[in-house]
């Protein structure tokens, strides 16, 4: 079974010792859980585009963090920068300071992979292996040589993602049988089998019904106890609803350049960025006046 999450901060992601740190106790619990993240003039360039740039925010542990803002802002750009998945992008390059745990995991000693087991990502359209239900959640411990019982890792996954009474009587049956809804929250089981500390989301609902959407939002909610979770959302209900912590990003666009770049306007507690904006982009944005 897996260590209980609750006890756990400070991961050096720069050595697979995993050095874990109780937490004392008496202390209340947002307090206690601090902050997971920190980005310092984060930019991310592809070739000499400025896609993002200057970005200061923090993401703080065990809440869900919502990225808004107008398309081309730079909301999955960032996102994706959260656990060097732009690495995998040849012209991208990440400027300023990602600080995961205090620890830039974009210094050299850092290992990518090591970076993309803490930090998961779930993407827009569901995207099953063409494996078993099963082996979709089995894959990452296997791959990580995951020496506990296997039965017990993908039950507790998938009852975790909210699907195990759904599945439990066809494990074997390909991840494609099931709906798009359940095909997501699978997505969700394989992202949380290899014991990630946060989950990244990009647009997770966007393919699916009100119904399944509502779920997957119930299970975000769930998944907070364990999880911290950063979510770009086009969906301003979806945000004000699941979110803790909003960020608003826009496009400055310089017209004498003819430069369009994305940069953050304002990031705060959900409830005030939707119900008292400090900044009137914001305000516009989110009532709809533009984007
Ligand atoms: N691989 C890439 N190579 C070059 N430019 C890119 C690449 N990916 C994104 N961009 C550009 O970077 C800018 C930000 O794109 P990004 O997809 O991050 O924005 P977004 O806010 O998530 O948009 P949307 O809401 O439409 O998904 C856009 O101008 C986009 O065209």
């Amino acid at each position: 079974m897996q260590p209980d999450r609750a006890a756990v901060v400070e991961t050096p992601v720069s050595t697979l010792a995993n050095v874990r740190v109780e937490i004392g106790a008496g202390r209340s619990p947002r307090a206690m859980f601090g902050t997971v993240f920190e980005l310092q003039e984060a930019t991310v360039k592809y070739g000499s585009f400025t896609a993002v740039k200057g970005v200061n925010m923090v993401i703080p542990r065990r809440e869900i963090t919502a990225l808004i803002g107008p398309s081309g802002c730079g909301k999955s750009t960032l996102l994706r920068a959260f656990n060097r998945m732009n690495d995998l992008i040849p012209n991208a390059k990440v400027e300023g300071k990602f600080l995961y745990n205090g620890e830039d995991i974009y210094a050299p000693d850092v290992d990518p992979v090591e970076v993309r087991r803490r930090i998961g990502m779930v993407f827009q359209k569901p995207n099953p292996f063409p494996k078993s239900i099963y082996d979709n959640v089995a894959f990452g411990p296997r791959l990580n040589g995951y020496k506990g019982s296997m039965d017990d890792l993908v039950e507790e996954s998938l009852r975790k993602s909210f699907l195990w009474d759904e599945v439990k009587d066809k494990l074997k049956e390909s991840g494609f049988s099931l709906s798009g809804g359940q095909q997501q929250r699978l997505c969700i089981a394989r992202a949380i089998a290899v014991d990630p500390e946060v989950i990244l989301m990009d647009e997770p609902c966007s393919a699916l019904d009100p119904i399944a959407t509502l779920r997957i939002e119930d299970l975000m909610r769930e998944m907070k106890n364990d999880y911290t979770i950063v979510i770009v959302t086009h969906n301003m209900q979806q945000a004000a609803r699941v979110s803790d912590s909003t960020a608003f990003l826009t496009v400055d666009i310089d017209d004498d350049k003819g430069e369009r770049t994305g940069a953050l306007v304002e990031f705060d507690r959900t409830d005030m960025i939707f119900s008292n904006a400090s900044d009137p982009r914001t305000e516009d944005y989110i009532s709809g006046r533009f984007g």
